[in-house]
Formats: structure tokens, C-alpha cells, sequence
């Protein structure tokens, strides 16, 4: 059986205006493997959710898939609709948002919701899914799990609600986690935690992960390959550790040197020039150009080559001198 668990193949994403098709999403690709963590980061409106919410068919209408595939475990999924996508959602794929809110039902004891998503996938008695409930807490760290198991989402902290939230999709047993923005309502001090929680129960029972975030440092506590998107192309894929000490694209560059991470010792942090283009008005050619410090002619006329895993969409990557340099 391969090790692939979610295939996204070409995906392209269009909304339909009165001006026009807007392209969230164009000519995407990247797979996520059993037990892999892939990051997708980029910044504001570079498509990442829009990748995310294709997957699990929660695009807000009129944007919708206009091409590409999407497979998951060997299946294709991107024409699943109504209940079979619903049964899929849950059983096969577990979600974390950036408000644990939106995934908790404020009426119901957290309890009877996580055994209510275990009988509608698991085949277990409800004496089992009452037990596997309390055992679920405790694995994402609930102070008093068998108490806690009674109480509603409003009485927990907002770290302790995106525990529960992970308790949750995980306890169906998916294969695949999408996980977008899962700290960025949270106070940092607790970040740090819920990111290492996912990522050691994921390893664990060899969840793949899509982790959608704009933070680099996510990136690089969390990730075992990254995709880095911009204006709803992928610019840039690979490992982790090639990708953040030996970045390629250059915006990949610029977001690198934008973060107190690479910049650690450095008097001021470095910007990236301008601002990413609204999609009614991407640039022909490489739709990062304009702001480029590489960019030449070539790079304003034809589309920059494909993205492969390790190498990057530019005419002119970055080489080990120039990163250096540049650094
Ligand atoms: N209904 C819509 N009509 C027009 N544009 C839209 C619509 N919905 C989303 N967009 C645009 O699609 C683009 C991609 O949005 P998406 O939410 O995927 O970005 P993102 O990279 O996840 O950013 P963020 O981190 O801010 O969520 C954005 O430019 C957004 O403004």
C-alpha cells in the first residue's frame, strides 16, 4: 500500500465575479504522506485555506473546484457532495480551526461530543466511546479528564478548548489532520504547546498533517516538509530544512528574513517590498516580480517553471552564494 495519504493533483480554485474568474487557488500540487507533517505557509490571501477547504469541500460558494484532483488513501474525493463528503469529513479527516469555537457545539457536554463522533464512525459500544472519551482528554493533557469529560466548551480556557478541539478530530481515527491557523487565536505562551500536542499525537498514531499557518516559526517547530504559496500558486516545496536554511524563491527568502527566527542578531527585521497582488490583478509571468530583487524580463512574460519537491518555481532560485549573501 503506498504511504501516500492525501494527493492534491493540479488543484485549481475559481470564484466567478461579475469581472471576472478570480484564481485562489492555480495549478497546486503536493502530497502528504502517513505520519508526515506538511506546512503550507504564505501570507494573507495566498490561497492556503481556500487548498484546505478544497480538500474537504467547504468552499464558500461561488468559489469551487474548476480543476485538478484531489485522492485520498488511493480514493478520489473532489466530487464527493452532501453525505458522502460529510462521512469523510470526521471519519477520514479530522479539522482543527483557528477558533476552537467553530468546531464545539456550545449545548453539548464535550464528552457526549466526542462520544457521539466516535459511535457515528467507530463500531463500538457507548460504554467504550464513554471510556475512550476520558482516555482521549487525558491524552491532550485535560487536568481532571473524568470530571472535565462533564463540563461545556465555555468552561475551558481557550488552549484548553483547542485541546479538546484535537481530541476531537483525532478520536475517529482519521488518516489526515487539516490544522489551519490551530494557534493563531491563542495567547502565545500556549501556542507553543498545542503545536508540540498535535504534532506528538500525530507521530504517534501516523496521522499525515496539512498545517496551514503564515508563521514560520510554526513552520520550522512543526513541519517535516513545507509548500510555500503565493497569489494562489505554489512558489516553493520541499523539506523543511532545505526550504528555511537554504530558501530557493526568493519571496520564500524574503518571508524567511522577515521572521525573528533568521533573523535572530539582526538589528531590523528585513520587509518584503510591496504587497502581494489582489487576485483581480495578479502580474503576468512570475506573479511575485514586482516585488523581486532577482526579477529580469524573462520573469514578467512566461510562467515561471513548475514547482517540484526541491525545486522551486523561479527563473532565477537562489544558490548557495547568493543565499548566504543575501543572509
Ligand atoms: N468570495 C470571494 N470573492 C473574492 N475573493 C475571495 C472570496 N473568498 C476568498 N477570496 C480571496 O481568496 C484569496 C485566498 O484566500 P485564503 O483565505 O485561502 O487565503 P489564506 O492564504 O488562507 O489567507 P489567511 O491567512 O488570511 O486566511 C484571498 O485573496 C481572499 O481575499
Amino acid at each position: 500500500m503506498s504511504d501516500t495519504v492525501l494527493s492534491i493533483r493540479n488543484l485549481t480554485v475559481e470564484i466567478p465575479t461579475r469581472h471576472g474568474i478570480l484564481r485562489p487557488v492555480e495549478d497546486v500540487s503536493y502530497d502528504i504522506a502517513r505520519g508526515e507533517i506538511l506546512g503550507v505557509v504564505g501570507e494573507s490571501g495566498a490561497g492556503k485555506s481556500m487548498a484546505g477547504n478544497a480538500v474537504i469541500d467547504l468552499l464558500n460558494p461561488p468559489a469551487h473546484i474548476a480543476g485538478g484532483e484531489i485522492w485520498l488513501n488511493g480514493s478520489r474525493i473532489d466530487q464527493l457532495k452532501g453525505e458522502a463528503m460529510r462521512r469523510l469529513r470526521g471519519k477520514e479527516i479530522g479539522m482543527v480551526f483557528q477558533d476552537p469555537l467553530t468546531s464545539l457545539n456550545p449545548l453539548l457536554r464535550i464528552g457526549d461530543q466526542l462520544v457521539e463522533t466516535m459511535l457515528t464512525h467507530l463500531k463500538i459500544s457507548e460504554r467504550e466511546a464513554r471510556a475512550r472519551a476520558v482516555t482521549a482528554l487525558q491524552e491532550v493533557g485535560i487536568p481532571g479528564a473524568a470530571e472535565r469529560v462533564d463540563s461545556y466548551p465555555h468552561e475551558f480556557s481557550g488552549g484548553m478548548r483547542q485541546r479538546v478541539v484535537i481530541a476531537l478530530a483525532l478520536c475517529a481515527e482519521p488518516s489526515l489532520i487539516i490544522a489551519d491557523e490551530p494557534t493563531t487565536a491563542l495567547d502565545v505562551s500556549v501556542q507553543a504547546q498545542i503545536i508540540a500536542l498535535l504534532k506528538r499525537l500525530c507521530r504517534e498514531r501516523g496521522t499525515a498533517v496539512m498545517l496551514i499557518t503564515h508563521d514560520m516559526g510554526v513552520i520550522a517547530e512543526a513541519t517535516d516538509r513545507v509548500a510555500v504559496m503565493y497569489a494562489g500558486r505554489l512558489a516553493e516545496l520541499g523539506p523543511v530544512r532545505d526550504v528555511l536554511t537554504r530558501p530557493q524563491h526568493p519571496y520564500t527568502h524574503g518571508l524567511m528574513a522577515s521572521t525573528p527566527l533568521a533573523s535572530a542578531g539582526k538589528a531590523r527585521l528585513h520587509q518584503i517590498p510591496g504587497a502581494m497582488p489582489r487576485l483581480d490583478a495578479v502580474p503576468d509571468g512570475c506573479a511575485f516580480h514586482p516585488r523581486c530583487p532577482r526579477a529580469t524580463d524573462l520573469c514578467r512574460q512566461p510562467p515561471p517553471p513548475k514547482v517540484q519537491d526541491g525545486k522551486a518555481a523561479c527563473w532565477h532560485p537562489l544558490t548557495q552564494d547568493a543565499q548566504e549573501e543575501a543572509l
